[in-house]
């Protein structure tokens, strides 16, 4: 017990102390790269505390996205992980990486690349592979990315989640991410709230999703506008709709189109003109859902039904679920503009 206390507290003195902000500003030109939303965490009290929310990380399997300066790479490090992938798009903090790195006796393993092309699937060993149904592995993702990244990053993960590709070939692996603090409220929104979306559904009906905690502006540096939230994700064992992600997203995103209007506005849009009313009126009468409902006061299993009709509905007609209303109205803006000039 002592010999191991001993070497913990070895293993964390080894670490170079964290540069103090004006070092930082002064390393990495970071009024120079604001414009990349790089908001930086550089106390060591927050990082700790967002690397405890990811859970015991003792020997355990981690990929940071967008460790930047390092802050949450060394609450990793002193957390005891067995094995820390980091994947920074920006060159600049590579050499502070490899730093790391040696201080931590080659436990960091440095990508230099980008999160949304990155391919995680074979990034760990294959023992750790779990399967679906059982606890989770000990494969975690961790990361302060900007905004701008992790919104669409999510949507991807969680089409991966869908698949149980990418990351999740290894199991429900969970997931340590913060966002802008509206959005972290929009993934956790329950039906009714001022904040339910196209994410509260997307995000729950694959994973369980916390809001662990709000970090304000003003610990990060520089100072973003906002506040940010820490949100976890474990992914379900039975998703709570089982229609393909597409199909889901398809459903989802026509019903929020018009968040404040009745759901039926919505739910048209995912018909071609000629048949709208009549498929909008099937649909919700054997989905049994009131058209006078706005989307944010729709549940998770009415939304559940709403994809199982329109999938009958798909079954039945083809060329239906390649619909896209979008595309339509683009079709007809030209044909006027057209029969105009012509
Ligand atoms: C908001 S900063 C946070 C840095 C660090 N994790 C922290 O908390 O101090 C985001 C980091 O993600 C990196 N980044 C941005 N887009 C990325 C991408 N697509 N792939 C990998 N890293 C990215 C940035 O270069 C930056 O280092």
């Amino acid at each position: 017990m002592f010999a191991m206390s001993i070497t913990q507290k070895l293993s964390t003195l080894r670490l170079p102390p964290l540069p103090t902000i004006g070092e930082i500003i002064k390393l990495y030109k970071l009024k120079a790269e604001k414009q990349l939303s790089q908001n930086f965490l550089l106390d060591l009290r927050l990082t700790d505390k967002i690397v405890r929310r990811a859970g015991n990380l003792k020997d355990a399997y981690v990929c940071e996205v967008g460790p930047g300066p390092g802050g949450i790479t060394r609450s990793l490090i002193n957390a005891g992980v067995a094995d820390l992938l980091v994947v920074e798009k920006d060159t600049r903090f590579i050499p502070g990486l490899m730093m790391l790195n040696e201080a931590s006796m080659g436990k960091v393993r440095i990508v230099h690349g980008d999160i949304l092309t990155y391919k995680m699937d074979r990034a760990f060993p294959g023992h750790l592979k779990k399967q679906w149904e059982d606890d989770v592995p000990n494969v975690h993702i961790i990361g302060n990315l900007p905004f701008n990244v992790s919104t669409p990053l999510i949507i991807k993960w969680l089409e991966h989640v869908a698949n149980r590709s990418g990351p999740f070939v290894y199991g429900r692996t969970q997931m340590t991410l913060t966002f802008q603090k509206e959005v972290a409220e929009r993934m956790t929104a329950s039906t009714g709230g001022r904040q339910r979306s196209r994410l509260s559904i997307m995000c729950q009906y694959l994973c369980n999703v916390k809001n662990c905690f709000t970090i304000p502006g003003s610990a990060f540096v520089p100072k973003p506008e906002v506040d940010v939230g820490v949100v976890q994700f474990t992914p379900l064992i039975q998703p709570q709709i089982e229609q393909p992600f597409k199909l889901v997203e398809k459903v989802v995103r026509s019903v929020f189109q018009f968040r404040g209007k009745y759901c039926h506005h919505g739910v048209a849009n995912l018909f071609p003109e000629e048949h709208r009313l009549k498929l909008t009126e099937k649909l919700l009468m054997l989905a049994d859902v009131d058209p006078t409902r706005r989307p944010y006061e729709l549940s998770m299993s009415h939304f559940r039904d709403l994809c199982n009709v329109y999938r009958q509905l798909c079954d039945q007609d083809p060329n239906l679920f390649s619909y896209n209303f979008r595309e339509e109205l683009r079709l007809k803006k030209l044909h006027r503009i057209s029969h105009k000039t012509s």
